[in-house]
């Protein structure tokens, strides 16, 4: 399939590099609105685990409720007992001293049993949604994004999202009820009082955080943006230091690298000088409130309106509940960073797939008679087209070739078979039946392609082919292998088929790459056989040895070959010339061969080639 190499400065279509999205999924998740849109929708991740949150919310008012009623009661026995009233009239207030020194470390802790057990549970289930919906958009959708960007969103921008319940929900929740009950124990002392120690709880809850929020606005963005951009930068470093390498390209790909993670430092020196401001303008609003409490309590205790025992009391009340609003900051400050987390977890997962399951498809076809009629296609909507009014036929035991040359087109009919996508025109049929009418699964186990860039997975050969088949037995694994040409390799490999063929399969050579997969799709054992340019990288004599083996799969087997190299295919029953997404040829190799059209113009340069090699 055509490779797209996103390298060395700007996308092919001048959208910028490094991850970026290439194709919007879902545009306006940008304004105000859209962002309370946004963490609605966030927060509907915790809506099965409603009772948790709650007590968790409950649990973390009880801790700091508890620290107030320490503080406070704590004051009021000591300044009662400087005025040594009798032992017994303090006995309740003793007691609240040791209850509130118990439940305040008893609901600590079990806060954080719940929340942080929460708080796994949540990321636990959003990383099955992101790879859920990630599954069906990819190759189609993911094309434009850069492994390390998807890699940094799958980890980092999902465990950014456990704050929106740690650091924003629960702090939020905790916060509204210790103001309110902070109000209520000041209101039978002093309105004014409690409205004054209200107004400043809620100046440092709301008011610091929207200071906070003004300064950082932008940052938690800018930050996982270029976290993501240093990651698909390093990755795409270490894949391609081979060729950096070759090239001399490796100092300034450091000198890049080394920007990128200045920038970044950047960035996070802001973030901590916007963290010690509110910290620092907590403290201050905390102090001030304490002042205030005073100044207005203590001439209401020289009036005699309120007891002198009782001073001590109202100040650390006051001192005591600044504790449940101080983290609202880091709250407004996790909010930018969590939405920003969202929107581009979002961006990937709300994309459209290239093909969408029906409702309600049709049962697995048993006719795996494969037909396309009349098919134009695009990748994009305003790309140019890449099929055009293509027809080709593939009936059970029938053998086809699609050759043309490069960029005419043959991979995308794979991708259409493989029901990556669905066609803008035309149909693509599946035993007769519309491909949109069956779920795409059900399809592609009817098929085993062996692609143009096959992806080696990082284990050993065994684990390699068995991909296509886990209960394969060894007989089956020799069989693939000897139809592949792999046998002889295998054998002569100190550790059999158990070698480890390393990452991508760096340790095989491109030619044992591409075996490798034909082998795979042998060992499928499908209906249809799907073989993209699989002697690509072959020499003449492997070439030729490959290709008798694997040019008859089988009586009731099809077989669609992509290739232009235009050897052995005297045995195929059809052959299709594709140029610029048309077929402009088609017919048996005998009678394309005298045809003098483009495939003999083909064979005519690729002869010659041979000839002067
Ligand atoms: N995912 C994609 N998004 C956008 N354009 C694509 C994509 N894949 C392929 N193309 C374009 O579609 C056209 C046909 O590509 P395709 O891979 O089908 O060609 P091909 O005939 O198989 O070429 P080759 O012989 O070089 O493999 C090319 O112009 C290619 O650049």
């Amino acid at each position: 399939m055509g490779r797209r190499l996103h390298r060395g400065g700007r996308h092919p279509r001048g959208a910028p590099l490094a991850g970026r999205r290439v194709r919007p999924a879902r545009r306006g998740l940008r304004g105000g609105g859209d962002g309370v849109r946004l963490f609605l929708r966030l927060l509907g991740f915790l809506r099965p685990y409603g009772g948790r949150v709650a007590l968790s919310a409950a649990l973390g008012a009880a801790t700091v409720v508890s620290g107030v009623g320490l503080l406070a009661t704590a004051a009021y026995v000591i300044s009662a007992a400087a005025l040594q009233p009798l032992l017994g009239e303090l006995a309740l207030a003793v007691y609240l001293v040791r209850f509130f020194s118990v439940s305040r470390a008893f609901s600590r802790y079990a806060e954080r049993l719940v929340s942080h057990g929460l708080t796994f549970r949540l990321l636990q289930s959003l990383r099955t949604f992101f790879y859920a919906r990630l599954e069906p958009l990819a190759p189609a959708r993911l094309s434009g994004y850069r492994s390390g960007d998807l890699l940094s969103r799958f980890v980092r921008d999902v465990e950014e999202l456990e704050n929106v319940f740690l650091r924003i929900l629960s702090p939020f929740v905790v916060a509204v009820l210790v103001s309110l009950l902070t109000f209520a124990v000041l209101l039978p002392f002093d309105r004014t009082l409690a409205l004054v120690a209200l107004g400043f709880l809620a100046a440092t809850g709301v008011g610091v955080p929207l200071l906070v929020r003004r300064l950082s606005r932008g940052l938690g963005r800018r930050e996982l943006g270029l976290r993501a951009e240093l990651g698909a930068r390093i990755l795409d470093g270490v894949s391609g230091a081979r060729d950096l390498l070759a090239f001399g390209r490796e100092g300034a790909e450091k000198q890049e690298i080394s920007a990128l993670d200045r920038k970044l430092e950047g960035t996070q020196r802001r973030s901590a000088l916007v963290a010690g401001l509110q910290e620092s303008a907590t403290e201050t609003m905390t102090g001030l409130a304490l002042v205030a409490v005073l100044v207005l309590s203590v001439p209401l205790v020289a009036a005699g309106e309120i007891e002198g025992v009782w001073l001590a009391f109202l100040a650390l009340v006051v001192l005591g509940s600044f504790e449940a609003v101080a983290p609202l900051g880091t709250a407004f400050r996790s909010l930018d960073r969590s939405l920003s987390a969202g929107r581009r977890l979002f961006e990937v997962t709300d994309a459209e797939p290239g093909a969408r399951d029906p409702e309600d498809p049709l049962p697995p076809p048993e006719d795996h008679a494969f037909e396309l009629d009349r098919v134009s296609f695009r990748y994009e909507p305003a790309g140019p087209p890449v099929l055009d009014e293509v027809s080709l036929r593939l009936p059970p035991g029938r053998k086809v070739a699609v050759v043309g040359p490069s960029g005419s087109g043959k991979s995308t009919i794979l991708a259409l078979l493989l029901r990556f996508y669905d066609p803008d025109e035309g149909s693509v049929r599946f035993g007769g039946q519309d491909a949109r009418s069956y779920a795409a699964d059900d399809l592609r186990a009817g098929v085993a392609v062996a692609p143009q860039d096959p992806h080696v997975f990082a284990g050993t050969l065994r684990e390699n082919l068995l991909v296509a088949d886990p209960e394969a037995d060894e007989g089956a694994l020799r069989r693939v292998l000897r139809r592949a040409r792999l046998e002889d390799f295998v054998r002569a490999l100190p550790e059999g088929l158990d070698e480890y063929v390393g990452e991508g399969g760096s340790r095989l050579s491109g030619g044992e790459r591409r075996r490798l997969a034909v082998a795979r799709a042998l060992l499928k054992g499908a209906p249809i056989l799907a073989l993209d340019e699989p002697t690509a990288d072959l020499d003449r004599l492997t070439e030729g040895e490959l290709l008798s083996s694997i040019l008859d799969p089988g009586q009731e087997k099809s077989l669609l070959l992509v290739t232009h190299r235009l050897v052995g295919l005297e045995a195929m029953d059809e052959i299709l010339v594709l140029d610029a997404g048309r077929v402009v040829e088609r017919g048996t190799h005998a009678e394309l061969a005298g045809a003098g059209g483009l495939y003999n113009r083909m064979r005519d340069v690729q002869n010659g080639m041979l000839a002067t090699a």
